[in-house]
């Protein structure tokens, strides 16, 4: 892969990509599951369901179990539990991916700015990423409830290059996800991806992105400034 040249600030992924929080979004899921009176989900199953946000999140859940105008019914009642079993637990058991603080530095050190987009509710994303100690890289965080739209669609990204008063094309976003890099080819950044997170049960290779780098580590040695 060629070096990404005249890039000025990264759009970092939460989830997937800088840590891994399978375990709290198995263990909050579990816990409504069972106030539900329903069958706990495994891991692999719940991984391919993240990454569209916690209402997606909720309503595929609820539907391993029940017809669409149940998952309806019961949707307010089990977002409501969901997220305070969440909040409960958040960050409790999630790691961080390896070379993610190397990473953020690195990219610092070459005088890249630095925004968080998530689409993980804000209200999740902060404590999670002040508890990794990952908050103060960043000049900027969205999560999945800030703006009007979420990735895949590319408002947040534009806000991103709106706040940082830079063009698309200065700007990469490196995320686990289809979801990542197609909000940042439809606003005209550049795209990375990391092959280690959840992409919906499909092959990152499938992602059209500007290529895999194995860590954010190797993600910082491939931008130029
Ligand atoms: O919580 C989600 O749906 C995914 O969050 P992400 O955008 O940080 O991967
Ligand atoms: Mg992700």
């Amino acid at each position: 892969m060629t070096q990404l040249q005249g890039i000025k600030a990264a759009i970092i992924d939460l989830d997937g990509t800088m840590v891994d929080t399978i375990g709290d979004f198995l263990v909050a899921i579990n816990a409504m599951r069972a106030e539900f009176a329903l069958a706990p989900l495994a891991q692999a199953t719940i991984q391919n369901m993240v990454g569209k946000g916690s209402e997606n999140l909720i309503r595929q859940v609820l539907a391993c179990d029940f017809s669409a105008t149940d998952v309806e019914q019961h949707f307010d009642a089990a977002m409501d539990s969901y997220q305070r079993h969440y909040l409960a637990i958040n960050g409790q058991f999630s790691q961080l991916y390896p070379d993610v603080h190397a990473g953020l530095q690195a990219m610092q050190t070459r005088g890249l700015r630095l925004a968080c987009v998530t689409n993980k509710p804000i209200a999740f994303a902060l404590p999670l990423l002040k508890q990794k100690q990952l908050i103060d890289y960043f000049d900027v965080i969205y999560g999945g409830d800030s703006l009007a739209h979420k990735k895949p669609h590319p408002a947040p990204m534009l806000k991103v290059c709106d706040d940082f008063q830079l063009a698309p094309t200065q700007v990469v976003a490196i995320g686990d996800s289809s979801n990542d890099a197609i909000a940042a080819r439809a606003a005209g950044c550049w795209a990375l991806t990391l092959p280690y997170g959840y992409n919906h049960g499909e092959a990152v290779q499938q992602i059209d992105s500007d290529g895999i780098v194995e860590t954010l580590l190797c993600a910082a040695q491939k931008l130029n400034s």
